[in-house]
């Protein structure tokens, strides 16, 4: 687990890793950030897998179909999957916290940066990757899931993967697109400090019984002994002296 991975990527401990808590009064306004551009384009939907630690749903990205631009960054940045992080229970589940409050999942948009030749060479650039994450809370049941839920009886187990087409990831969305901005790293292995992290202040809906239904999912592949795909979320970082802008007042 995360207290470990430090032996195999020492940048486990290095000056910008994410995610970090994020404390609201201590970020700054900053009134150049610019409103975030997502343009997304349901047709380079591609398919949905279990990679053995979430589930994620990739994009065809050989063009700009789906882009994200503006915001914090400065160019285009493409699309190319998106993917949660999830608890056991509804008191925990984000990667990012807000004033030390964890929400029950954390929906991460994953886009590189198209000034590099691929995602794979992005991802090791200080300026390769920009990565949108939405909170979700527990309330009213939230219909733009089910079509992701329906999947899982397909990709139960890692390794599992199925076509999934004309998703459009806009419908996860927030209604506002507030956001804190600052620069930080992948949660998973290999840490890359390579990630623009947007965070957007407004969370969605999510329902408990939705959120058993993420937990339905299996860490473990076919044939193997079942675990619960939970508590896939790595605790805060230290934020070591970064800035976190605000894009709202
Ligand atoms: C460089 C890592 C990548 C696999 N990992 C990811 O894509 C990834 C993406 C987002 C996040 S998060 N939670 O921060 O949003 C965490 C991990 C990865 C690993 C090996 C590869 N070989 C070729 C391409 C390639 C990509
Ligand atoms: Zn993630």
């Amino acid at each position: 687990g995360p207290d470990k991975w430090c032996d195999n990527f020492p940048i486990a401990n290095g000056p910008r890793q994410s995610p970090i808590d994020i404390v609201p009064g201590a970020a700054s306004f900053d009134a150049e950030l610019k409103p975030l551009n997502l343009k997304y384009d349901p047709s380079t939907c591609l398919d949905i897998l279990n990679n053995g630690h979430s589930f994620q749903v990739t994009f065809v990205d050989d063009s700009d179909s789906s882009t994200l631009t503006d915001g914090p960054i400065t160019g285009t940045y493409r699309l190319k999957q998106f993917h949660f992080h999830w608890g056991a229970s509804d008191d925990k589940g984000s990667e990012h916290t807000v004033d030390g409050t964890k929400y029950p999942a954390e929906l991460h948009l994953v886009h590189w940066n198209t000034k590099y030749p691929s995602f794979g060479e992005a991802a090791s650039q200080p300026d390769g990757l920009a990565v949108v994450g939405v909170f979700l809370q527990i309330g009213a049941e939230n219909a733009k899931l089910q079509k992701l839920l329906e999947a899982f009886d397909s990709i139960k187990a890692k390794g599992k993967q199925t076509t999934f087409a004309n998703f459009d990831p806009a419908t996860l969305l927030p209604g506002s697109l507030d956001y804190w901005t600052y620069l930080g790293s992948l949660t998973t292995p290999p840490l890359l400090e390579s990630v623009t992290w947007i965070v957007c202040k407004e969370p969605i809906s999510v329902s408990s019984a939705q959120m058993a239904k993420f937990r339905s999912l299996l860490f473990s592949a076919e044939g193997e002994t079942e675990c619960c795909m939970v508590d896939n979320y790595r605790p805060p970082q230290p934020l070591k002296g970064r800035p976190v802008r605000a894009s709202f007042k």
